[in-house]
């Protein structure tokens, strides 16, 4: 059910605070159409929601991204506060590391823990399915690590992430290889989508035009497609036979929940 939120009866609250009002005690609500929320408030609605999910003693894996870091945070204010205890992290990048110890959350990784409770992530593309594209950011191999064996994984999005196919934002669809021979390697990926217009390019930073490099001394190769890609496995699988390829950023059947926050409120979808 749909549940208006009450804007006029705290009129000291912020926009956002008066969405968060109600998100907290509902799965589903809507925004007032004189409620205007910013990209970033949108995010972090998504992320408080889904942090609703986490519990006492859980051992949880944290995104990275503009819209993880909201859930990140609100982990460790929930932690300072004493409304959540014995938690512990198990950070999908260095700077998702970082920003959970300034925030005095305890770490781990995946060694000592195999199995994770739940975890909260951000997306670049989220399909009908809830299939993801993911590593826009540059943090997929860690995260595919972490997120691939949890028990529960929220994914955290602004709408404007929706899309109907992978690859459908037009935007890049992100491959982690190694440095050895990288051209060679981007150009193969190139050929394997050559019927779907693929365009393969070196990831790189800022005007110097020096490679990008992960978290893991890896490159990363962004996938360009004119036109839909096929069958996501198939296409997986192809990527992954290539020899220099360390991972892809297509997250198939991984996601357990969604979690959107939109113009029109916010919706939780289980697949
Ligand atoms: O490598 C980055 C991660 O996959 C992010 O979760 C993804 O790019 C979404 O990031 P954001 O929430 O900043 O849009």
């Amino acid at each position: 059910m749909a549940i208006p939120i009450p804007h006029r009866i705290c009129p000291q609250k912020s926009a956002m605070e008066k969405a968060m009002m109600v998100s907290s005690s509902s799965s589903s609500f809507s925004i007032s159409p004189s409620v205007i929320l910013t990209q970033d408030e949108l995010k972090k609605i998504a992320a408080y929601k889904a942090v609703e999910f986490v519990e006492s003693g859980m051992v949880l894996g944290l995104g990275t991204g503009s819209t993880a870091k909201f859930a990140v945070e609100r982990i460790g204010e929930l932690l300072r506060q004493g409304k959540l205890q014995n938690i512990v992290g198990v950070p999908t990048s260095k700077m998702t590391e970082e920003q959970a110890i300034s925030l005095g959350i305890p770490l781990s990784d995946l060694d000592s823990h195999p199995v994770l409770d739940l975890a909260i992530d951000g997306a670049d593309e989220v399909d009908p399915y809830l299939n993801l594209v993911k590593g826009r950011g540059g943090s997929l191999l860690r995260e595919k690590m972490v997120e691939g064996v949890c028990r529960k994984f929220v994914v955290i999005v602004d709408e404007s992430k929706l899309v109907k196919h992978l690859g459908g934002s037009g935007l890049a669809m992100p491959v982690e290889i190694v440095p050895f021979c990288w051209k060679f390697t981007a150009e193969r990926l190139q050929s394997l989508f050559e019927d779907s217009g693929c365009v393969a390019k070196l990831r790189t930073c800022g005007e110097n035009g020096y490679p990008f490099v992960t978290d893991n001394s890896n490159y990363i190769v962004d996938l360009y497609f004119k036109k839909d890609i096929g069958d996501l496995k198939a296409a997986s699988d192809a990527i992954l036979r290539l020899a220099g390829v360390v991972e892809h950023g297509m997250f198939l059947d991984m996601a357990t929940t969604l979690i959107v926050a939109g113009k029109h409120g916010v919706t939780v979808k289980n697949k």
